[in-house]
């Protein structure tokens, strides 16, 4: 899918994982918005086209294609499931990331990559800085960290950008299966000891869109060290209160109680804390974030609009 517009100076930019929520939000975002303010040549790839699976899928698809930004919007995001398919997550989320960061490399061209809140222990009391140091707990959050060091061994002009709890109107997150079971049951038990910041994936889209404006007039050639930047929704909670809200905001009767992440054995261990200092993000690109319960309004009126359009 190749997305162009008639204005000079533009720059050739991939998105990879075009089907998931971030990607599927760059691409709403890209698409909706008049070409004055999107110049550039966008080109969104699924894992058909780019498996990232696969090295020599990576290797073909870059043989004759050349661009000035690769956004990794591509990633192995089941949590739980990673305990048990590590080599496949690693391949994924480090490996193939690494391969990207080469080849970016050797193109000359910016790699903008997505990092989690799982490289951290959760062990902090304030929010988390950039340089804070990094010891994820479970497989996912490790190969994530590998694929940040991967990038910071090869390629300095790049960006990666640590973002948590991401959901969506499009694709699958906390707040469509918290939809769906609050449809379902009459109650529900969600963890409160585990307290971060929901992201909305379409405010994390116009952020990169902003990364990359920033990027085209500082010019990032000759940058000695990988840019990295904290980005979420302003605000805080646990799993609990984002429930409770967005029942609440739903209209939807179910009785949520909170319990502790011990009653909830998952095969995946998840930071208690992981909330993230997003100064520098803010300072940067001037940018001012929503209230993490504004997003979800916003979020939830999409998901109305939706329903209402298939009706
Ligand atoms: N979701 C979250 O809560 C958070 C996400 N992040 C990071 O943000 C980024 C975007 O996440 P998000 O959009 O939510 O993730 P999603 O799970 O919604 O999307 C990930 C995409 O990656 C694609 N993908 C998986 N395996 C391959 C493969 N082998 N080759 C090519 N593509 C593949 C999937 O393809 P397909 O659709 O075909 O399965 C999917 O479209 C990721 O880097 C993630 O680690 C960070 C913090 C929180
Ligand atoms: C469905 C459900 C979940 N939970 C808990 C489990 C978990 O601790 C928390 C959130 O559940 P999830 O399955 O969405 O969690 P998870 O998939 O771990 O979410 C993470 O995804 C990756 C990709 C990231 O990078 C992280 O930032 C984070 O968003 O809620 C309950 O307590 N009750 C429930 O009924
Ligand atoms: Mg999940």
């Amino acid at each position: 899918m190749n997305l162009t517009s008639n204005i000079k100076n533009q720059k050739s930019i991939l998105v990879t994982g075009k089907n998931g929520q971030l990607g599927q939000s760059l691409y709403k975002l890209v698409t909706q918005h008049s070409t004055s303010n999107i110049q550039h040549c966008f080109t969104f790839v699924g894992r058909d086209e780019l498996d990232l699976a696969d090295s020599s899928s990576i290797e073909a698809y870059f043989q004759d294609k050349h661009f000035d930004c690769i956004i990794n919007c591509a990633a192995y995001t089941a949590v739980d499931k990673a305990e048990s398919e590590p080599e496949l997550a690693d391949q994924i989320n480090h490996l193939a990331v690494k391969q990207l960061a080469e080849i970016a490399k050797k193109q000359d061209s910016t790699l903008i990559h997505i990092s989690t809140d799982y490289v951290f222990n959760g062990k902090n009391h304030k929010p988390y800085v950039e340089s804070d140091s990094v010891d994820p707990q479970c497989v996912y959050g490790l190969t994530k960290l590998k694929g940040e060091q991967a990038i910071q061994a090869i390629n300095p002009k790049s960006v990666i950008i640590r973002t948590s709890w991401v959901y969506s109107e499009l694709g699958n997150n906390f707040v469509k299966t918290m939809l769906r079971l609050g449809a379902e049951r009459d109650s529900l038990n969600v963890i409160f000891d585990q307290v971060g910041s929901p992201t909305y994936a379409g405010g994390l889209a116009q952020a990169i869109l902003q990364v990359i404006a920033s990027e085209a007039k500082q010019s990032f050639k000759g940058k000695s060290n990988v840019t990295i930047y904290h980005y979420s929704n302003e605000g805080v909670c646990s799993w609990y209160d984002f429930a409770k809200a967005i029942f609440a905001l739903s209209d939807i009767k179910c009785q949520v109680s909170p319990i502790e992440t011990k009653d909830y054995p998952t095969p995946a261990t998840r930071p208690h804390y992981s909330l993230m200092n997003k100064a520098k993000m803010k300072n940067d690109m001037a940018l001012e974030i929503p209230y993490w319960r504004d997003s979800l309004i916003a979020c939830l009126n999409e998901l109305k609009k939706n329903t209402m359009n298939h009706v």
